[in-house]
């Protein structure tokens, strides 16, 4: 689904090929500061690299409509975004951005359930534990409905059991709708758990000042 050709961002990342594929998990593992975010950011154009080509269902990825390219590729970043107001305008508020019609209220309480957030739609986002708001923005992102989920560690405020129970759920819901994620994480166990495909950053990173 995505190809990497030769690719360098200047003193970060050396890629000579690296191919994605769809339709499965894949965990992008590495230590701090290996490049881990900067592949991310490179896979729905947020940057670009200094030099090579990066593909995506074999097109330049600098040359589909951004707007576009955004919709098909969703990051969720690696802090929580909140909007102000309650819990069911930041699920809505994606939808709204992009242009899509407006989720049902069953279907946003079972994606509270599915995050295993025991809260009311109409409670204030802005009262919810780091780990909470991180799982909202994980769900105002599936509600979006996106063809390729960009993951940058989205399990990190949360404790294990439910890191794993979260991401046993997502990793179904991948599954039943042919989903492709590409998800960052530090833990080797949650990747155990999940990854059908593992990139290893340590073999593209380039040592700071090298580059
Ligand atoms: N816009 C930028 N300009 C200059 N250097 C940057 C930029 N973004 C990231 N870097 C540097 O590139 C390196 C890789 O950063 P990146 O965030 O991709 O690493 P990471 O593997 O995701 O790290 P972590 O696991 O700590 O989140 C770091 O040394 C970082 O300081």
């Amino acid at each position: 689904m995505f190809e990497l050709k030769n690719v360098r961002v200047n003193g970060i990342l050396q890629i000579e090929q690296l191919k994605i594929p769809e339709n499965q998990f894949t965990c992008i593992l590495g230590p701090s500061g290996s490049g881990k975010s900067t592949l991310l950011r490179l896979l729905n154009d947020l940057s670009s690299p200094d030099e090579g080509e990066i593909f995506f269902k074999n097109k330049l990825i600098n040359e589909i409509e951004p707007l576009q390219l955004r919709r098909t590729v969703v990051m969720l970043s690696q802090a929580p975004v909140i909007f102000d107001g309650s819990i069911e305008d930041n699920l809505q508020i994606g939808l709204t951005f992009s242009e899509k019609k407006a989720a049902e209220v069953p279907e946003m309480e079972s994606m509270l359930k599915l995050f295993m957030l025991d809260k009311k739609l109409s409670e204030d986002a802005e009262h919810l534990s780091g780990g909470e708001k991180q799982r909202l923005s994980w769900a105002r992102t599936m509600l979006l409905d996106p063809e390729v989920f960009l993951l940058d560690e989205p399990t990190s405020a949360l404790d294990e059991e439910t890191a794993r129970t979260v991401l046993t759920r997502f990793y179904e819901y991948s599954k039943q709708n042919a989903k492709t994620v590409i998800m960052i994480t530090h833990s080797r166990e949650l990747a155990e758990l999940v990854s059908e495909n593992t990139i290893d950053m340590s073999q593209y990173s380039i040592e700071s000042g090298v580059g």
